[in-house]
């Protein structure tokens, strides 16, 4: 998976620039399945507005499950800023395992500075790396928040994703509205009630 691509090396770098890939999807043989699923449950494929679906649902499938590549640039935190850094409503989109169904909502992550600072831009292009596969929600919050606590090695991370899932309103119990919270705290954040307490209010503002 595109986290394990990531070349030790790269760590060594001034910028701490990593790059991310994955591989490509094969689309055609992906296409072929989907038309068998679709007809297997009665779907026409071969009217005019339905013969590319099998490829529409293919490239649909492959967008969501594919995260863009990015270089996760950090940068020497020379003023010693030292409080909290919260970037809140970042859009989060992922396919959850047992069904291959969306489920979307936000993430909200916060660090307190090490040695180095982070890109803003990155918060969103770790969770997508992380989302864009099947998940559960669990898992993703717990991936972000590792990850961040490993390459730029904060005084401690906070992740809080909160989701719903189509899964669940659009079948099965077919829950409507039903929002899911799950949160992840790594360093100062597990271990120091304030901090824990400050990453928590700054949600509510
Ligand atoms: N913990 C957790 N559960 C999830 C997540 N996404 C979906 N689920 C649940 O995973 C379960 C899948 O288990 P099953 O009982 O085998 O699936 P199912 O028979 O289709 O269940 P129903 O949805 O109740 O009809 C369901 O309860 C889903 O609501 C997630 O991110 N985290
Ligand atoms: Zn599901």
């Amino acid at each position: 998976m595109s986290e394990q691509t990531v070349p030790e090396a790269a760590r060594e770098r001034p910028l701490h620039s990593i790059r991310t890939a994955q591989p490509e999807p094969q689309l055609e043989v992906a296409a072929r399945a989907a038309r068998q699923f679709l007809e297997a449950l009665g779907v026409d494929c071969d009217t005019p507005s339905t013969e590319r679906s099998p490829m529409r649902m293919a490239r649909a499938y492959a967008e969501m499950l594919s995260a863009r590549p990015f270089e996760l640039t950090t940068f020497p935190n020379d003023e010693g800023y030292d409080e909290m850094v919260v970037v809140r409503g970042i859009p989060v989109a992922s396919l959850c395992e047992h069904h291959l169904l969306p489920f979307t909502g936000v993430a909200h992550i916060a660090y307190l500075p090490g040695d180095r600072i982070l890109g803003l831009s990155k918060f969103a292009r770790v969770v997508e790396m992380f989302a864009r596969r099947p998940q559960v929600q669990e898992r993703l919050t717990k991936q972000v928040a590792d990850w961040l606590d490993e390459h730029l090695a904060p005084r401690g991370v906070g992740v809080v994703v909160e989701a719903e899932h189509s899964c669940l309103s659009l079948r099965g119990a077919r829950v409507g509205g039903a929002v899911t919270r799950t949160s992840a705290l790594a360093g100062l954040f597990r271990e120091n009630d304030a901090t824990r307490a400050e990453f928590l209010d700054a949600l509510r503002a």
